[in-house]
């Protein structure tokens, strides 16, 4: 959103969802975003940390053409997806009296957008949001979509609502202060866009990882626009995950319960890499996924930094997290799975000796307790 980076014709995704919103991806959106804004009266910016220079220009932009803005720093990554901060966040919207005809601006990672549509979800009983991502992952997943929460000690994303925003501004100039690791965090979800229903972004990445890495190279806005359709695709026709939307969690049964055995210190790119490489092996043992398929999830993943396995002493612990995922029916574990390139399915009550033995062969070699890999 920087108000000086090179301009050129934004590209549009429509999300032809009940009530119908853009994903506008660009460099240099700032006019697209004040004129998004600029017919409340009050809009409040929630960002986090590294964007407080970003969030300031923003709220100055906002107050010159009228608006009574506000800048309101949340606590960085998931430590602001949290109960005390969303009460945080409704005591200041309570103070600067945001209305039902006002804003709430999100600028950041997906845990700002996922906090933010939140707390908009919730707050008068629902209010205007519009996401400005800010990091790889946010861009492509967590801003478009509607869906919101914070996290509790029973589980990651429990507490939540589907709360679709009103736009979303993917300005690519801010991936260039992103962090690599949380690049090749956010290339997890670009990669799982891959498996599910775009194979073409597989071949871009497996062409060159490097230049898929490039912040400010052609590669990721192509991959970015890819990956924005799909997601816009899927949630276009099944907001509240009644059944098709659950492809879009492909690896993330275990990847949810590696991060919470991590404490949340893993990012949730690199935890749902090791998810998806569990369930491409569990499919191939299953007899449903052919051998080649299978282990391009290694192959691409890997090639881009991402962890490809986890601490071989975990299982047990992780089954039992896993009993709590929010796909489950009737007590049965339901994974997303795939029959084939781009060809989503579902697992229902796996074979526990098959899932034992996939889990073995992906973490066979690691070292315990993950070896490590923050990401
Ligand atoms: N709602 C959804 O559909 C959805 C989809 C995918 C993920 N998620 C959620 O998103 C979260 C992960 O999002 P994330 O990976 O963006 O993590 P994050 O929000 O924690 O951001 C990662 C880090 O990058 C920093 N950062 C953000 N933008 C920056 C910039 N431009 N320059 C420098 N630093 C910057 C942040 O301050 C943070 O430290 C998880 O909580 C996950 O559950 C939600
Ligand atoms: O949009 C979706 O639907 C997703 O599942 C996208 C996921 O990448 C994302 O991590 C989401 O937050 C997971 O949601 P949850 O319902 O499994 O908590
Ligand atoms: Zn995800």
């Amino acid at each position: 959103m920087n108000q000086d980076a090179n301009t050129s014709d934004p590209v549009v995704v429509e999300v032809r969802a009940a009530d119908p919103y853009s994903v506008v991806i660009g460099r240099g959106l700032l006019p697209e975003i004040l004129e998004a804004c600029s017919s409340s009266r009050t809009v409040a910016i929630f960002y986090q940390p590294p964007l407080a220079q970003t969030a300031e220009t923003l709220r100055e932009k906002l107050a010159e053409v009228g608006v009574d803005a506000h800048r309101i720093e949340i606590p960085d990554a998931e430590a602001g997806k949290d109960l005390a901060v969303a009460g945080f966040c409704w005591d200041v919207l309570g103070q600067i009296g945001l209305n039902r005809k006002d804003t709430i601006v999100s600028l950041g990672g997906g845990a700002a957008t996922d906090l933010a549509g939140f707390v908009a979800a919730t707050w008068m009983r629902g209010v205007r949001v519009v996401h400005i991502p800010t990091t790889l992952l946010a861009m492509v997943d967590a801003a478009v979509g509607g869906k919101t929460g914070i996290n509790t000690d029973a589980g990651k994303n429990l507490v939540g609502s589907f709360h679709e925003p009103a736009a979303v501004f993917v300005d690519t100039a801010t991936l260039e202060t992103v962090p690599r690791n949380e690049l090749v965090s956010g290339m997890a979800e670009v990669v799982k866009c891959g498996f599910i229903a775009d194979p073409v972004i597989l071949d871009l990445i497996e062409a060159d990882p490097e230049a898929a890495l490039d912040p400010s190279g052609d590669t990721i806005v192509e991959l970015i626009r890819r990956s924005v359709q799909v997601k816009a695709d899927v949630v276009g026709q099944d907001l509240k995950e009644s059944g098709l939307r659950e492809i879009l969690n492909y690896g993330h049964t275990l990847g949810h319960a590696v991060e919470r055995r991590e404490q949340y210190r893993w990012r949730h790119g690199a935890a749902i890499s090791v998810g998806m490489c569990f369930v491409a092996e569990l499919a191939r043992l299953a007899g449903r996924l052919d051998d080649a398929t299978a282990e391009r999830h290694s192959s691409v993943l890997a090639s881009l930094g991402l962890p490809t396995g986890y601490d071989p002493d975990a299982f047990p612990r992780l089954l039992e997290l896993m009993a709590g995922d929010k796909k489950n029916h009737s007590g049965f574990l339901r994974l997303v799975v795939l029959d084939g390139l781009a060809r989503p399915s579902r697992m229902e009550a796996p074979d526990p000796s098959l899932m034992t033995a996939a889990y073995a062969t992906i973490s066979e070699g690691r070292a315990p307790s993950g070896g490590g890999i923050l990401l």
